[in-house]
């Protein structure tokens, strides 16, 4: 991590903790320390699990001093280095004489970035704070996370990776281009940190739904591993984020002087899939079997098959498949606790048959068959999608690509939407399109009134027999129609939030893929949630990362759906929300890292032994504070 030439600055400076007690120095060899089970998630030394009244001690690390220690973003505290600090450290006169605590630090800062009218500013400063102070960074994100997450995360994100090339200061993750070919193991040892936990790689093609921006979709894996340390307590320096260039189809960005990809059409065919297999060879064979690779945002045909091939080899997630299903069935476990009627008595419509579309499509019918015992292939049937040629029946299923064959059921062919809506009289309607507006008032408002019925249904299937007597469940529910719109950013939501309301009467229980602000109809005031899969990948990553799991099973999705479902209250539910809070994030994703890391444990999955006996606990114990530590 240190070059040579930079040796003799070096000091071997003592990082102690506020509690007191025995203070000794070990210096591990990084082998013996990587050998060593340090607790939580490898934290070895200490150096990102510590928290202030946490007793850590002893242990030592080798930093940078002067100059250099405040150009150190994992080590800087700017101007809350102490007198003595500043003595020890050789920072006299590298800083003005005010001794800001971190605090004091944070509030300014806060206050710097509600100067800023415009996102891409906010974002901007925000990424050279991170630059600049990793843990003040994280700190802001953490406690400030509703204000903030709109900012390093969609909608804003996207606007940066569009501009990405205007914007671009310093380079953040790793670069892998079609040029790289055959050399990538030895790019991955230029990154300075050794002990990866999780690496967020996309090659760009399908950036939230602003389609293809090659080379300057870095900005989502950046923002998505920064959620997983500010919301999921991953330490940063086991995350890494990289950008696999194999060229850009569009236009606009191929002839921008800025572009700052490859300037070439995509590769496909054996080409791309030769790149991507020497990656996650090189992956493994630098970090190991239980580094977790998050595919994200992949074109949808790449993103099913590296999926299907490499979650048998690695420990692989598609969060647009997988983690946007395991939250939008959450969204409608308690969707449904909130308005009555099971998962089974639903009838579903979907816009878009993608990742997201047939990814939360396949996960529904899975919970379904839990639920009721019927096969897969019948639960199935309950669920249709609506593509770009219409919906899709069993007339088109020749020309259909392959994920979504298992959604072509019979019945005639339908174009439109709504025709759709009116057709199939689905009782929820979810958008993954990536194409805004779609969700015209037309289809709003006939959702609204098929679902207007008091609707009583008797379960056969939960009936039972005594006395001669045939009882039979009977659910009594007040239908209100459910309508969520996924596609981000804000500018691709199928509908707003205030469509969504005032078109249904205020009866839709609507979430959106983007942030939406509460809305006020009729004098009562609804809070939108917000269905993304920033709820789940955090907590899931974790307790996958905390059990040592090496594979992902589609049951441990289950498990983070049931797990963020439960955390929603009916005070929640009052206010029309479906989800938690996001300000409970952290006490969210150690539920449900927790849920997650004990199917790991049944599955078999997990290798980090034995199981410990209380994993909300442990899960909490593991998280990144981003609190200063005290140099001596
Ligand atoms: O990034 C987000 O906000 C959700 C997501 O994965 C996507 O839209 O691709
Ligand atoms: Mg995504």
């Amino acid at each position: 991590m240190i070059s040579l030439r930079r040796r003799h600055h070096l000091l071997l400076l003592r990082l102690a903790f506020g509690c007191g007690g025995e203070r000794r120095r070990f210096a591990f060899p990084e082998s013996t320390a990587a050998a060593m089970d340090g607790g939580g998630m490898g934290d070895v030394y200490g150096e990102d699990r510590a928290t202030e009244d946490q007793l850590i001690t002893p242990w030592a690390v080798s930093v940078a001093s002067g100059y250099t220690l405040l150009r150190d973003p994992r080590h800087n505290k700017g101007t809350a280095f102490t007198e003595k600090e500043r003595d020890v450290h050789y920072l006299r006169g590298l800083l003005p004489p005010a001794i800001l605590s971190q605090e004091l630090q944070e509030k300014r800062l806060m206050h710097t970035l509600r100067q800023y009218q415009v996102p891409l500013q906010r974002y901007m400063a925000l990424m050279d704070l991170q630059e600049r102070n990793e843990k003040l960074f994280y700190k802001l994100l953490i406690d400030h996370v509703e204000e903030l997450l709109p900012v390093v995360y969609t909608p804003t994100v996207g606007e940066a990776c569009q501009k990405y090339g205007s914007i671009f200061r310093r380079p953040q993750g790793l670069f892998i281009s079609l040029n790289d070919k055959g050399k990538i193991l030895e790019i991955l040892k230029n990154w300075p940190e050794r002990n990866i936990q999780v690496i967020v790689v996309t090659d760009g093609e399908r950036i939230l739904g602003l389609g293809d921006l090659g080379c300057q979709g870095m900005g989502i894996p950046v923002g998505k591993l920064s959620l997983y340390t500010a919301l999921g307590g991953v330490r940063p320096s086991a995350c890494l984020p990289i950008t696999i260039d194999v060229g850009t189809n569009n236009e606009e960005l191929l002839k921008d002087e800025f572009y700052i990809g490859l300037r070439q059409k995509r590769t496909t065919g054996q080409e791309y899939a030769e790149l991507i297999d020497e990656f996650m060879n090189a992956v493994k064979q630098n970090y190991g079997e239980k580094v977790l690779v998050q595919f994200e945002d992949f074109g949808n045909h790449n993103a099913f098959e590296l999926l299907a091939k490499y979650r048998q080899t690695h420990l692989a997630f598609n969060d647009d498949i997988q983690g946007t299903a395991s939250v939008v069935l959450a969204g409608l476990i308690s969707g449904l606790r909130a308005v009555g009627g099971s998962l089974a008595e639903q009838k579903f419509l979907f816009l878009g048959a993608g990742e997201a579309g047939t990814g939360i499509a396949e996960l529904i019918a899975l919970e379904m068959s839990k639920q009721t015992k019927a096969p897969v292939e019948e639960t199935r049937k309950k669920i249709w999608l609506v593509d770009s040629k219409g919906l899709i029946v069993s007339s088109r299923l020749e020309s259909l690509q392959h994920f979504k064959k298992p959604w072509a059921h019979e019945h005639e062919p339908v174009k439109t939407l709504l025709d759709a809506v009116k057709a199939i009289k689905p009782t929820v309607l979810i958008g993954s399109s990536g194409m805004g507006k779609t969700f015209t008032q037309e289809v709003v408002e006939t959702m609204a009134s098929l679902n207007e019925v008091l609707s009583l249904s008797l379960s056969h299937t939960r009936a039972h027999t005594e006395a001669n007597m045939t009882f039979f469940d009977v659910s009594l529910c007040i239908q209100k129609p459910i309508i969520f719109a996924l596609s981000n950013p804000t500018s691709q939501s199928e509908c707003t939030a205030e469509e969504a309301y005032t078109w249904s009467q205020g009866r839709a229980i609507f979430a959106s893929g983007s942030p939406f602000d509460p809305v006020n109809y009729d004098g009562k005031t609804y809070v939108p949630g917000q269905a993304n899969n920033a709820y789940i990948f955090p907590g899931f990553g974790l307790g996958l990362i905390m059990s040592g799991a090496i594979r992902v099973d589609d049951d441990m999705l289950l498990a983070a759906s049931e797990a963020l479902a439960a955390q929603a209250t009916p005070e929640n539910f009052k206010k029309g929300m479906i989800f938690p809070p996001f300000s409970n994030i952290r006490k969210i994703s150690a539920h449900i890292a927790a849920n997650v890391a004990a199917k790991a444990y049944e599955l078999g999955l997990a290798s980090r032994l034995p199981r410990p006996n209380n994993l909300v606990k442990y899960a909490e114990s593991c998280m990144y504070s981003p609190a200063y530590r005290n140099y001596r």
